[in-house]
């Protein structure tokens, strides 16, 4: 009976002292759980995150969302959204990864700041960039983002120069500038974990546009997700209401600047009707590459002008330096042949510009260009300050100038909805739930089952899914299978394709890809026809996929060096062959396309 009396004792007392430890405990528990979202511990997960991002080219914000639970869910609170509540570190299978409706939430460094947003609209040729980077010049810190690294490279060129140091950072290039607080960068590699005082985002309808479904993500990131005091946005009006409405979720405070064209733009009511009708500073539009050779051919024939060309599997070097030698008016070169790759990013002294058809073969179907795509067109002649102060557009054919007038006459249509996709943080924690499945299965799900608000569409990943159907193949973990797949490769090219195939397979093998193994000496050589050119620019295609690649897997890829001074050659040796204008014996003059009664 005592025995049983005092062990009921002991017992309760073991029971009392075991509550208190339990007490303690869960005060420490709770209090490390506060340590873990002090500033500090946030800065040190960012400073490991800026590091992969470089390296991986992986999307940082949803890491520090699932490695800070507790921010996170609180952070849910804050925002009027359970979405992200991420409680464990294991995944779980029942939580939907593919609820994207609340994609504002994925960077709360940036909803922790109270952005003044700026919206710069007008047509093209408004002073619209210039207006912006007046500000970022005038910041103490603060990075553009354009779409092409060619404006990229001209606006870290044009801060330098005004003694605002700036650092180049695109896919492929990484200069860094000693003591700069800016950065001109591609929109993909925006850093959404630093904090700017200014920042621009350009060419913002390119993320919007429907013609633009691949890439718009990267800017949709970029819009939610920079954190700046004042974020400058340029671009078209039809974007405004909804950049507008996105933007009502984050609380930033949103100004519309709208501007008008600082040069007239005529449309001119007659076409021009031959060859004999070219005159300097014309740039003839036209959206195949054979056919852009073929108006060179007959324009170069008729012996009064020699002609620049700019397209886009063109290198940008080489793009830059046709331009530089269109623009320089003390050489021959005084008529352009282009594609609408000259819509953005290269500054041009164009007087007119010459629709050759106003339809387009966009990769599925040949279909009308868009009002939006005539006017980006259009608009470019008749540059602000340059030697034509007088912008004229007309078309080859008298049929397509109805359209062309009506379509410089509407506003572009309003934009609807936003790209989006998921960050590599969830496809890769969906991948932990479904070990099974592989990247494609992985994209494939996304793609069918997202859930989207209004506002957004989920991006079109076609090609990011045949090379995802490629690596699939090799055994290759989730996060070197993602960094192929998000790498620039032109998988519909036949030979880049090749060269995507073959870097992934002796990757996979020894993890070491020498260029040597895949390019032999004789690869870039002098090209002698079109055929030859063709498959010389893909070439350099494939070399700047290797510099990408080993710009984030340096030990892996140790080539660089040589790949970038093959890609010199190959840009010298285009060039070579554009100025050695042996196109003439080379492309046949008839083509189906060809009206009789016409001289092009
Ligand atoms: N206030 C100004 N003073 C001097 N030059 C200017 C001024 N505003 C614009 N420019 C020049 O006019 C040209 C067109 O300006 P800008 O590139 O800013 O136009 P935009 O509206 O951004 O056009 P786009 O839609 O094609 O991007 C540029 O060469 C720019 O340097
Ligand atoms: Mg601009």
């Amino acid at each position: 009976m005592i025995i049983e009396l005092f062990c009921k004792e002991q017992l309760i007392l073991v029971y009392f002292i075991q509550s208190i430890l339990h007490k303690i405990i869960k005060m420490a528990y709770s209090l490390l759980r506060i340590r873990k979202v002090s500033p500090f511990r946030i800065s040190r997960v960012l400073q490991a995150d800026k590091a992969s991002l470089w390296r991986f080219h992986l999307e940082p914000e949803c890491a520090q969302f699932l490695r800070l639970g507790v921010f996170t869910r609180n952070y849910g609170k804050i925002l009027g959204s359970s979405n992200y509540d991420f409680t464990g570190s294991e995944p779980s299978s029942s939580f939907d990864f593919t609820d994207l409706t609340c994609p504002h939430t994925w960077y709360p460094i940036a909803r922790r700041k109270k952005r003044k947003v700026i919206l710069h609209v007008g047509p093209t040729n408004s002073g619209k960039t210039y207006n912006a980077l007046k500000q970022l010049e005038r910041s103490s810190s603060g990075v553009y983002c354009g779409p092409l690294r060619l404006l990229a490279w001209e606006v870290a060129k044009r801060l330098n120069k005004a003694n605002v140091p700036c650092d180049l950072i695109t896919g492929q290039e990484k200069e860094l500038v000693e003591g700069a607080n800016h950065k001109s960068v591609t929109v993909e590699m925006a850093d959404v974990t630093s904090v700017y005082d200014c920042a621009i985002i350009d060419e913002i309808q390119a993320s919007l546009m429907v013609g633009c479904k691949q890439r718009g993500f990267s800017f949709t990131r970029a819009l939610l997700g920079i954190a700046a005091n004042e974020l400058h946005l340029c671009g078209d009006p039809a974007v405004v209401p909804l950049v507008e409405d996105i933007l009502k979720v984050t609380g930033d405070d949103v100004e519309v600047l709208t501007y008008e064209r600082l040069s007239p733009l005529v449309p001119l009511k007659v076409p021009v009707r031959s060859v004999s009708d070219i005159k300097t500073g014309d740039c003839l539009v036209t959206f195949s590459r054979k056919d852009i050779y073929r108006h060179k051919n007959t324009i170069e024939k008729a012996g009064k002008h020699l002609c620049s060309v700019v397209y886009g599997s063109l290198p940008p070097e080489t793009r830059t330096a046709q331009a530089t030698r269109f623009n320089d008016a003390t050489n021959d070169f005084d008529v352009l042949v282009a594609s609408d790759a000259i819509g953005m990013g290269l500054n041009l002294n164009i007087s007119r510009i010459i629709f050759s058809t106003l339809e387009k073969f966009d990769g599925t179907e040949t279909r009308d260009l868009t009002v939006s795509e005539i006017k980006q067109i259009a608009g470019i002649a008749g540059r602000f300050r340059s030697q034509f102060p007088v912008g004229e557009v007309t078309c080859l054919h008298k049929e397509d100038l109805p359209l062309l007038h009506s379509s410089l006459k509407s506003p572009s249509p309003i934009i609807e909805r936003a790209g989006l996709f998921p960050t590599y943080d969830l496809l890769s924690r969906y991948s932990q739930a479904h070990p099974k499945l592989g990247l494609y299965k992985i994209l494939e799900h996304f793609v069918e089952n997202a859930k989207l608000s209004s506002n957004y569409f989920i991006s079109n990943v076609e090609d990011m899914m045949k090379a995802a159907a490629l690596v699939d193949e090799l055994p290759l973990k989730l996060q070197d299978k993602y960094l192929f797949v998000v790498s620039p490769v032109d998988i519909n090219d036949e030979i880049s394709g090749r060269g995507f195939a073959q870097f992934a397979q002796n990757y996979s093998k020894t993890r070491v890809v020498k260029l040597r193994e895949i390019l032999s000496d004789d690869t870039v050589k002098v090209p002698r026809t079109p055929t030859e050119l063709k498959e010389l620019e893909s070439i350099h295609k494939v070399l700047d996929l290797y510099v990408w690649l080993s710009l984030r897997l340096e030990d892996s890829f140790p080539d660089r060096e040589v790949a970038a001074s093959q890609k010199s050659i190959c840009n010298v040796l285009i060039e070579q062959f554009l100025e050695a204008n042996r196109l003439i014996s080379h492309i046949p003059f008839s083509s189906k396309k060809l009206r009789s009664r016409r001289k092009f």
